[in-house]
């Protein structure tokens, strides 16, 4: 199983908080090393926090790109399901780090995850063109005081969100445009952006007022087997949360902070009943308390890799703000993910009813075992499997591919092998083969002989007695 990769990003001192740096104002964060930091709030207790990465005010986007969306992505064009999301205070950075400045700006430097997910996601495309036929298509959704808008035809103004058995959430009725290569994804993202409510407050001069989500769905057709198989990425930029007195709200402004913040609390309830202990069954995971956790259920849910990037402000002047998004950002790294390749199935039998697949199969047996045995008996049995190599420590993607290589490579010496020695004893079986030609032609010729002078010998006998 594994884990939910958690990232903190602090950003540089906006300069309000430069000011108020020169009023008394400090810095909350005091960096250990690349996974470890100190953190003090308000009242100058200090907490040490340890995520996956921590990236401060001059890491690079490259950097945060490469370490929390290039593997999920990978994996996305290889079918497993990955949902990469910016999380934090208003004004924290999430938008910067998910699109850059623009989404189409040219500056390589500044370019944020979204434009460079969508180049290395064709670029890997590219790469594999020979072994399978790709079609990438993309959806742009926002959920805008609890309504879902298709950000792509605005005519769409709250879209339905549906369970499927087979495939899972799905929003009906939502725009999904093909798009085949980088420009024109790019193309597509820009004019959905400019759709999307955003709004001045004294925190943001350009904040986000709704949750924004990207969703690409790579479908993958086998040139050798005519397998289908399709990886659904889904890449989640949420408004920030806020406090009125902070931002100044009123009004309009006011009702939208205030359903950001239901819908994020609706997150963090979601978060905690997830990670509160009990596998139980009947534990009530309350995903339908708001659009956000409904669309994001797969993901919370265990059938996706997911990445959460914490945005965060370096300013003590925010240390309250900071100190709860590292906190729900602890509590996610708790949730268990068990992702899969959401759709494994033949060219021929497409259209038929599905039935269980053997990863439902599989995953419903595990669900009725661990029901039935204690998170030490698990544990156990874990270590044992690991250690017999009949399951691999899933502790990251990267090892899993390194025993998988592994695996492949021992298997291919092995073939290797197997042909040489058969080489050999082709070689073997031809000589002998010659051999017993070479011997029943003699044979032959010695018996053509034998009988041609046993005619000779009586035609003469014959001959000479007539
Ligand atoms: N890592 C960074 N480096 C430089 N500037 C940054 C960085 N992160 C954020 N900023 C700047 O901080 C400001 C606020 O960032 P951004 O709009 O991304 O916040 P946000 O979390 O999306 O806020 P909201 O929730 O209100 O939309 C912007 O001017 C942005 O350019």
């Amino acid at each position: 199983m594994s884990r939910v990769t958690v990232c903190a990003r602090f950003r540089p001192l906006s300069s309000k908080e430069i000011r108020d740096h020169r009023d008394g104002s400090g810095v909350c964060v005091r960096g250990i090393d690349a996974e470890n930091f100190v953190f003090q709030d308000d009242k100058e207790d200090e907490f040490t926090f340890s995520l996956d990465r921590v990236f401060y005010e001059d890491s690079a986007q490259a950097a945060v790109y490469e370490f929390l969306a290039l593997p999920i992505m990978r994996d996305a064009v290889n079918a497993i399901n990955g949902t990469i999301i910016t999380y934090g205070q208003t004004g924290a950075g999430k938008t910067y780090s998910m699109e850059g400045p623009g989404i189409q700006d040219s500056d390589e430097h500044k370019k944020g995850l979204l434009p460079r997910v969508v180049d290395g996601m064709f670029e890997q495309i590219r790469s594999s063109k020979d072994m399978a036929r790709y079609t990438v298509k993309l959806s742009m959704v926002e959920i805008y005081m609890e309504r879902v808008r298709d950000l792509l035809d605005l005519s769409k103004g709250n879209i339905q969100i549906k369970e499927n058995k087979n495939q899972g959430i799905q929003l009906s009725g939502v725009t999904e445009v093909p798009v085949s290569d980088s420009a024109e994804a790019l193309q597509h993202l820009c004019s959905g952006l400019a759709n999307r409510a955003v709004g001045e407050t004294q925190m943001n001069m350009s904040s986000s007022r709704s949750h924004c989500a990207y969703l690409f769905t790579i479908q993958q057709d086998s040139v050798k087997d005519k397998r289908v198989k399709t990886g659904k990425l889904i890449l989640v930029d949420l408004a920030g949360s806020e406090k009125a007195d902070k931002t100044g709200a009123e009004g309009r402004v006011l009702e939208e902070a205030k359903t950001i913040n239901k819908s994020l609390s609706a997150l963090g309830n979601v978060i905690n009943a997830l990670t509160s202990g009990s596998s139980n069954k009947a534990n009530h995971v309350p995903y339908r308390d708001s659009k956000l956790t409904r669309i994001l259920q797969d993901a919370l849910g265990g059938n996706s890799r997911m990445a959460l990037l914490c945005c965060c402000s370096p300013s003590t002047s925010n240390a309250s703000e900071t100190l709860s998004t590292l906190r729900f950002g602890m509590r996610a790294k708790h949730i268990k993910a068990s992702p899969r390749a959401s759709e494994v199935k033949s060219a021929k039998t497409r259209e038929e009813p599905s039935s269980e697949t053997k990863d439902e199969k599989r995953g419903r047996i595990l669900e009725k075992m661990k029901e039935r045995m204690s998170n030490e008996d698990i544990k156990m049995l874990e270590e044992v499997f690991i250690q017999e190599g009949i399951i691999f420590s899933l502790d990251s993607m990267e090892e899993v591919d390194t025993a998988y290589e592994d695996t492949v490579s021992k298997t291919v010496i092995s073939l290797h092998q197997t042909v040489e020695k058969l080489q050999v004893k082709v070689k073997k079986l031809e000589a002998k083969n010659k051999g017993i030609q070479e011997q029943a032609l003699r044979n032959h010729e010695s018996d053509r002989l034998g009988r041609m002078s046993r005619f000779i010998s009586s035609w003469y006998a014959s001959f000479f007695t007539s």
